[in-house]
């Protein structure tokens, strides 16, 4: 007779080929924009057209908002998982999630909870009010940055109207915001040689625009256009904006989604992340702005709403070409152009400086938080 034994989830977490850590590279390949600056907008639209990809300083998020939001999702991951799931329900796919991501089979190394929220309020009822309204404020301020960050694009596109696409997300009736929160415990998988393993696969973010935060924790990589993939060194103090697919479609692809990924903290430090997706509503249209089209441009895609769009999404596996389908490959892509600026609206070197500054006080935060955390354990407890 031949046992089965199903297989553990665990081990099918799949590794990653990492990249060797070297600090100056790292530095320069991730765009650092002053959103408080007067060259912002230029710098926004240059980041998205090269990168896909910036760090946002000045703004305007006070530190109480994030540190509040981190300190109450940390107690919630420290509960036991029942408590967890009772509390939010299991990811279907809102709720409290542990190593399955959707439900196509992709895994990695965290926990998390995917919520939606309406009108700003969080729609699971049972979650802990501290932890609530930690996520409101949290929300109602990011969703700020969001829209400045949209209005910024808006004008570096050279729109007329600067609050078009920031009135598809921001204040929108029936707009599709999602929040939702990582929590990469310190990793105990063996990973041989120049490898980590997966924490959240390689993927692009569907929506407009996501906006992440987290706390000292490394583990984001981005993929560069020649296919590097670039370590992000982490910074509590900054928000790191993700251009989407649908605003690489609403710009006929000027702007492309940035393929990213998350290796799992091989440390002591667990990695926290939260991440704004700003989407619009189901039946919004996304199609080329006619406004960036140049005469005679074809359009790259076929026309989808956003409800269309995210349902195909959540068939697929993170790491699927989703764009793909939708993709009119006879037509052209439009002529190159320059980016519209190649000022980048922040000093590189106050960006640098207080990169330095932000990996000090990490470094220092770290030892103090070593003995108080020391693992949750959290992920070797769930049911698989
Ligand atoms: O947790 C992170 O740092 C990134 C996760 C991510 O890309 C996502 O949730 O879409
Ligand atoms: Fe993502």
């Amino acid at each position: 007779m031949v046992a089965i034994t199903a297989p553990n989830p665990m081990e099918q977490i799949p590794l990653m080929r990492c990249p060797k850590a070297n600090a100056g590279q790292q530095g320069s390949a991730i765009p650092c924009v002053d959103l408080s600056a007067p060259g912002a907008a230029a710098a926004v639209a240059a980041a998205c057209r090269s990168v896909g990809f910036f760090r946002a300083i000045n703004h305007g998020v006070p530190a109480c908002v994030t540190d509040a939001l981190e300190a109450r999702a940390m107690a919630f991951f420290a509960l036991p998982t029942q408590v967890k799931l009772d509390m939010s329900g299991a990811a279907r796919p809102l709720g409290y999630g542990s190593k399955n991501i959707g439900s196509n089979g992709d895994v990695g190394w965290l926990e998390y909870l995917l919520l939606s929220l309406s009108s700003n309020t969080v729609k699971i009822a049972s979650l802990p009010p501290p932890l609530r309204t930690a996520l409101e404020d949290y929300t109602a301020a990011v969703r700020e940055v969001g829209g400045r960050v949209l209005e910024l694009i808006a004008e570096g596109l050279g729109l007329d109207d600067r609050g078009l696409l920031r009135a598809m997300v921001v204040g929108r009736e029936g707009s599709d915001e999602l929040v939702r929160v990582n929590h990469y415990p310190p990793c105990t998988l063996p990973a041989p040689g120049d490898c980590g393993v997966t924490g959240f696969g390689e993927h692009t973010d569907p929506q407009i625009i996501s906006l992440l935060r987290s706390n000292c924790t490394a583990g984001l990589q981005i993929k560069l256009r020649d296919g590097r993939w670039a370590p992000v060194p982490p910074d509590p103090e900054s928000f790191f904006v993700n251009v989407g697919d649908s605003l690489q479609v609403l710009t006929n692809g000027r702007f492309r989604s940035v393929k990213h990924r998350v290796v799992a903290p091989e440390g002591a430090q667990s990695r926290l992340s939260v991440i704004y997706f700003g989407g619009p509503a189901p039946a919004q249209r996304i199609a080329p702005l006619p406004q960036v089209m140049r005469d005679g441009e074809q359009s790259l895609y076929r026309e989808f709403t956003w409800g269309e769009y995210k349902s195909a999404a959540y068939k697929t596996r993170l790491a699927d070409h989703r764009l793909g389908p939708f993709e009119l490959r006879g037509n052209r892509p439009p002529p190159s152009e320059q980016p519209a600026a190649t000022a980048s609206g922040a000093d590189p070197q106050r960006c640098l400086h207080q990169q330095q500054q932000h990996l000090y006080q990490c470094h220092h935060l770290h030892a103090a938080a070593a003995a108080a955390a020391g693992g949750s354990g959290v992920l070797a407890e769930q049911p698989s």
